[in-house]
């Protein structure tokens, strides 16, 4: 089984070439070569300053290896004791090490007679997902990788992940006291073209919110879907986390903010919303705030990996789609996205 998620500089100096990575593939920057690598050495030498003084407000690195890496470890040991048989759970990353290419070695090495890909990402992406699955084939053909393979596209709804939020949410909330309290659903941004153009992730983070929302149940306050983490001179898919935080504070309520297209900390929770977002809710006078953490290793959240990882296994090779392909995004498109990678 191999994980992806997007990975994070381990150090000062590797900020700069993990910017380059990310803007260089088309699936964040769509210009054509060579167009594309002078832009991302463009933007990546300009925002590197920026984004080093976010890591060295978390020690200079991103901890998402270390934390993908324990994700990895739990999923094994889930999928060991549910009778599923053997399975060996690998990392690979997008944009730092270990990425696709390295990854691939070890998993030829390993000598695998069935692939899983699995996504660290709940709702699917072109930007993400797709972006990870398109890399992955390629390495898997360089390696000499040539095994089954099958690829979940997403799972937005599926109950141990619901089960997981709502759970972390309902503590959340006990702990916010007093007073008018509304939940913000923070998910990472897109820019609108990239929605358009048919993506399925703005519908599916909305799912999600719903049914985590109606999983707390009666105790659930009123809620709200926002994007966070904009960069880049396009328009992004909104309401943003920020001026949901303004509207808050005017409003005279507290805020419960669950990120919730993440399943691990890292920069966009660690300091954008603990430390930015924060300070932005203390200075628009915001009563309370309250930060649910990522799911990570959370006990329903892996039982739900492990299931998914057991109905796909087995199944016919390709790309498979655990939530029925045409039936989760009718309105976005007609087949399920990670087929069309
Ligand atoms: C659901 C997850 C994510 C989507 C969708 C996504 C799209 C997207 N991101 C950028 C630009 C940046 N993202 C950065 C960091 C980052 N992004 C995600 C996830 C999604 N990105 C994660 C998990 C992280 C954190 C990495 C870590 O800390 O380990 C960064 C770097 C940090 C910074 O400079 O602020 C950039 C830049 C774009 C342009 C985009 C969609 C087009
Ligand atoms: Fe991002
Ligand atoms: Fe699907």
């Amino acid at each position: 089984m191999v994980l992806f998620n997007l990975g994070g500089p381990d150090s000062p100096e590797a900020v700069k070439p993990f910017l380059y990575n990310l803007f260089n593939d088309p699936a964040i920057i769509s210009v054509p070569w060579p167009v594309r690598p002078l832009l991302a050495r463009l933007i990546s030498s300009r925002r590197a300053p920026v984004a080093r003084e976010i890591y060295a407000e978390i020690g200079g690195r991103s901890p998402l290896v270390p934390l993908t890496e324990e994700q990895a470890e739990t999923l094994a040991a889930a999928i060991g004791e549910s009778g599923e048989g053997e399975a060996k759970v690998f990392i690979a990353m997008r944009y730092w090490h270990p990425m696709a290419d390295e990854t691939a070695r070890f998993v030829k090495a390993y000598g695998p007679d069935e692939i899983v890909l699995l996504p660290l990402y709940p709702q699917f992406s072109t930007t993400t997902t797709g972006s990870s699955v398109k890399d992955w084939k390629r390495a898997a053909q360089v390696a000499g990788l040539d095994v089954p393979t099958r690829t979940v596209c997403c799972y937005p709804l599926e109950e141990g992940w619901i089960a997981a939020q709502a759970d972390l949410l309902r503590q959340a909330i006990r702990k916010s006291g007093e007073g008018p309290v509304r939940v913000l659903f923070s998910a990472h941004g897109l820019p609108k073209k990239v929605i358009a153009s048919g993506d399925p992730y703005q519908w599916q983070v909305e799912q999600t919110s719903a049914a985590v929302a109606e999983a707390v149940g009666a105790d659930m306050p009123e809620w709200v879907v926002c994007y966070q983490s904009r960069v880049g001179p396009l328009e992004w898919i909104g309401p943003s986390t920020e001026d949901e935080i303004a509207r808050a504070g005017a409003d005279g309520v507290g805020l419960v903010v669950v990120p919730i297209a993440f399943v691990s900390e890292h920069s966009e929770t660690l300091v954008e919303l603990d430390i930015e977002y924060a300070e932005l809710a203390a200075h628009k006078g915001v009563a309370s705030y309250v930060r649910v953490p990522a799911v990570a290793t959370h006990s329903s959240f892996v039982a739900g990996l492990a299931r998914v990882v057991g109905e796909v296994r087995g199944r016919a090779a390709g790309s498979v789609c655990p939530n029925g392909g045409r039936r989760i995004c009718p309105a976005v498109h007609g087949r399920c996205p990670a087929t069309q990678v």
